[in-house]
């Protein structure tokens, strides 16, 4: 989503990029359980496994606009810190995905640096489950705010894990009782920054080609640089890959791997990546955010429906496993579980 006033001073998105042909769902109507806006929800999350969340006009949704606009203001001011100072919250992966991640340290599908940094906060910390991560005075000054949009996050993801639930026949809670807020879990509001790609002979990929691996991710930006696979094309051509149009006062909302295999493959993620931002916007540096939602640490990825293999793996050794891969460039390139888009 973007808050309004973050389109302002921004060079535009251009006309002429393909862009991904994505639903849009209001979240008010969804709340109201409009008919045809929960048909819509499901035909997205089986075709495309992303749509466009409008936030205006539902309550909760205001507040995340507003509290995107600052947080936005928050990330700029995070990733401006002194190189040491940030390099002092350094990740550590395995052990823990939380803190700072540099630019560079993960490669992209040519086997060259990445070019995005990210920061990771834990929710068990800013929910109580654990101590608070090390942060920085520029967020320990914000908790109440980080909180807020993230409970504000957790009640519009339970609303569409139970809609989903409860479209696929199966019992409404089945997916938010393996993703209560209050049990342990790698789910983590993401701040990420994207450099400018200023210059014409080095347009490689910010972050590369992947899938989340949680259940829901909630995407606040306002450059364009988000692409996904079109289905049924391939990665390693160039017109596979569709541009997202930022909306104003919208979420970007896609589903992760725990989806599909909890479903055994009826729901979709798809791949997505971020490229260097489209026309006059590559010139500047690209700011998202992102509450990305996983499963209870504990909790069983056996499937609940559908078809195909179970998994013995709890939650958290089957993220380790696909964060690792993507570590080492060799992230998934094909979108997983779904259904081909009627013709
Ligand atoms: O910033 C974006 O547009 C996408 C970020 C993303 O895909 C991720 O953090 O998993
Ligand atoms: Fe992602």
């Amino acid at each position: 989503m973007s808050p309004i006033r973050q389109y302002e001073n921004i060079p535009p998105f251009p006309e002429d990029v393909p862009v991904a042909d994505m639903r849009t769902i209001s979240l008010s109507n969804l709340r109201l359980g409009d008919k045809v806006t929960i048909e819509t929800l499901m035909t997205s999350c089986q075709e495309l496994g992303f749509f466009m969340l409008d936030l205006q006009g539902d309550a909760t949704g205001g507040l995340m606009i507003e509290e995107t606009g600052q947080l936005f203001e928050i990330s700029k001011a995070l990733m401006s810190l002194p190189e040491e100072e940030k390099y002092r919250y350094l990740h550590d992966i395995p052990k823990s995905f939380l803190g700072f991640k540099p630019r560079g340290h993960a490669k992209t599908e040519t086997d060259e640096p990445d070019r995005f940094e990210w920061w990771n906060i834990g929710q068990d910390g800013l929910m109580g489950n654990a101590p608070l991560q090390p942060v920085p005075p520029v967020i320990h000054s914000h908790i109440p705010l980080l909180q807020s949009f993230l409970k504000h996050g957790q009640d519009i993801v339970a609303l569409i894990s139970t809609v989903l639930a409860s479209q696929l026949g199966l019992p409404p809670d089945c997916f938010t009782r393996l993703q209560a807020p209050t049990k342990a879990s790698g789910t983590v509001v993401r701040f990420i920054k994207a450099f400018a790609s200023p210059d014409p002979e080095d347009l490689r990929t910010s972050m590369i080609h992947h899938t989340d691996f949680g259940t829901i991710t909630l995407l606040a930006n306002v450059l364009g640089g988000l692409q996904i696979l079109a289905p049924g094309k391939d990665a390693n051509v160039s017109d596979s890959w569709l541009w997202v149009r930022p909306q104003p006062g919208c979420f970007i909302v896609n589903l992760g791997d725990a989806m599909v295999q909890w479903t055994g493959g009826l729901l979709r993620s798809n791949v997505h990546r971020i490229s260097y931002a489209p026309g006059q916007q590559r010139f500047v540096d690209r700011y998202s955010m992102a509450i990305l939602v996983r499963p209870e640490r504990n909790a069983s990825m056996k499937r609940l429906t559908g078809e195909g293999i179970d998994s013995d793996l709890t939650a958290w050794e089957w993220e380790v496993k696909q964060a690792m891969a993507l570590r080492h460039g060799g992230a998934a390139v094909e979108s997983r579980g779904g259904k081909d888009a009627r013709k």
